[in-house]
């Protein structure tokens, strides 16, 4: 999972009640462009004073009118690690509640998975991947079958949207999938997304559908993001453990200092664990869309703004949608080290990359393509989008001449143009790796 952040979100963390079900290159004249720069726009959302926009409080979740509820395999489960189709119909039952009241509802689904597993005699979630993948082929349709019976009940249609990493990455297929769902948001019709799990591959995909449903609830810009697990909040700390209790609210990235979150539940059949969704919860507040991370039986009290759960302020400016892609959908396709002058222009004064400022390339890439941005020690500072391709900046950085585009990179000697930039905050909590 990446460890992408952006820098909108803001600052204080209260611990919250009970213990329940606990099972739960400024100045250096080698980097002047000899040509006009356009003029820098700050990357993303710029910290919340810089805003007047009021802040969203718990209280307004119950006005959200375009609402993601993504649930997870471990909260539509038995015990067994089979399909539970009481749990469904639970889910439905509260969402069905939203639409009658004139609200759109994007339904983000696991459980293809688990919903497999009976029909081929498995009793656990399988490890390798091509048996995970048949489970999913065959478990897909049981889940929108029951889906479909379920909404059906209300008079309401689904539609099934799965949706892989590698259609979200590329600009027009992320594009193409926020018109899909727009549509049939506007033809009443419910969405159910899921990963396509069928044709996902180690290397791209999602795996947990955490990351899917705070990209989800970009694409179609939702007012509040709801992650339903099988844990009531954010702990912080393994839930399990003694001492450790659930969070209230996060308001920024200094909140999950000293939080540590762990790999999946007891469940068995969840894959990201806490780490996921927290992770996504922080992608979708960056976006300016507050998060609500509850245990799936108190869904309702949590969409009608009750205390419950862990509540994700949004930052209270939207960022440039073109950055939040870059930041959140993209993958990297390869490395540019920034000497300090440059990472420093970058991160405090939104300036462009200059060839000039570029101390190491790693990795291939294109004219176009997304890369990661690091300071000398390696660590990335931002992503941006490279306007060279990687051979032809090394040939640049060599001294050798750039067959074709030499005079055009010299005229104008952009790596990274300042509008291309998304920065990268570090993620302060800390994964233990345990659940
Ligand atoms: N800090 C934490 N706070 C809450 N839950 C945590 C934490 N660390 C690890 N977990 C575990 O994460 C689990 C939820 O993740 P996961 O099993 O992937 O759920 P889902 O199937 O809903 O995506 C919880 O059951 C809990 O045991
Ligand atoms: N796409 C997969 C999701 C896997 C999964 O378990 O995700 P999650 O429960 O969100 O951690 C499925 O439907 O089984």
């Amino acid at each position: 999972m990446e460890q992408v952040a952006t820098e909108s979100i803001l600052n204080d963390s209260r611990r919250a009640g009970t213990k329940r079900e606990r099972h739960v290159a400024e100045s250096d004249p080698r980097t002047r462009c000899p040509t006009a720069p356009p003029p820098p726009r700050r990357a993303l959302v710029t910290p919340e004073s810089a805003s007047d926009e009021p802040r969203v409080e718990r209280a307004d979740v119950a006005q959200a009118h375009r609402i993601v509820v993504k649930i997870g395999s471990s909260s539509l489960t038995s015990d067994s690690g089979r399909l539970d189709p009481g749990r469904l119909a639970a889910l439905v039952e509260v969402l069905a509640g939203l639409y009658r009241q004139g609200k759109s509802v994007v339904l983000v689904s696991s459980g293809a998975v688990a919903a497999g597993l009976a029909p081929l005699g498995l009793t656990a979630r399988p490890a390798e991947l091509s048996a995970q993948q048949a489970a999913a082929s065959v478990g897909q349709g049981l889940l929108m079958g029951t889906y479909g019976a379920e909404f059906g009940r209300y008079g309401i249609q689904v539609g099934q949207v799965l949706l892989t990493a590698g259609d979200i990455t590329r600009r027009d297929h992320y594009h193409n999938a926020r018109r899909t769902l727009k549509k049939l948001m506007l033809l009443g019709i419910v969405p159910v997304v899921n990963e396509n799990d069928v044709v996902a591959t180690h290397e791209v995909r999602f795996g947990d559908n955490d990351r899917l449903a705070a990209l989800v609830a970009e694409l179609i810009g939702a007012d509040l993001l709801l992650l339903l697990s099988d844990v009531e909040a954010l702990y912080d700390g393994d839930p399990l453990a003694a001492g450790t209790g659930p969070v209230a609210e996060i308001r920024g990235p200094a909140d999950l200092a000293g939080i540590r979150t762990g790999t999946p539940g007891r469940s068995g059949v969840g894959t990201g664990g806490m780490g996921a969704k927290v992770q996504a919860a922080m992608t979708a507040a960056s976006a300016g869309i507050p998060v609500v991370l509850a245990a799936a039986w108190h869904a309702a009290r949590a969409l009608a703004g009750g205390e419950t759960g862990t509540y994700f302020h949004a930052a209270r400016q939207r960022p440039a949608e073109q950055l939040f892609w870059l930041a959140h959908a993209t993958a990297p396709q390869g490395r540019i080290v920034l000497d300090a002058d440059t990472v420093r222009g970058v991160r405090e004064h939104g300036r462009p990359v200059l060839w000039t400022g570029v101390s190491a390339v790693e990795g291939q890439f294109t004219a176009g393509d997304p890369v990661d941005l690091a300071d000398g020690a390696g660590r990335p500072v931002a992503r941006g989008l490279a306007r060279l391709a990687s051979g032809d900046l090394i040939r640049l950085l060599a001294g050798s001449p750039v067959p074709d585009e030499g005079s055009a990179v010299l005229a104008y000697p952009e790596v990274v143009g300042a509008q291309d930039v998304a920065l990268f905050a570090p993620h302060p909590y800390a994964e233990t790796g345990s659940g």
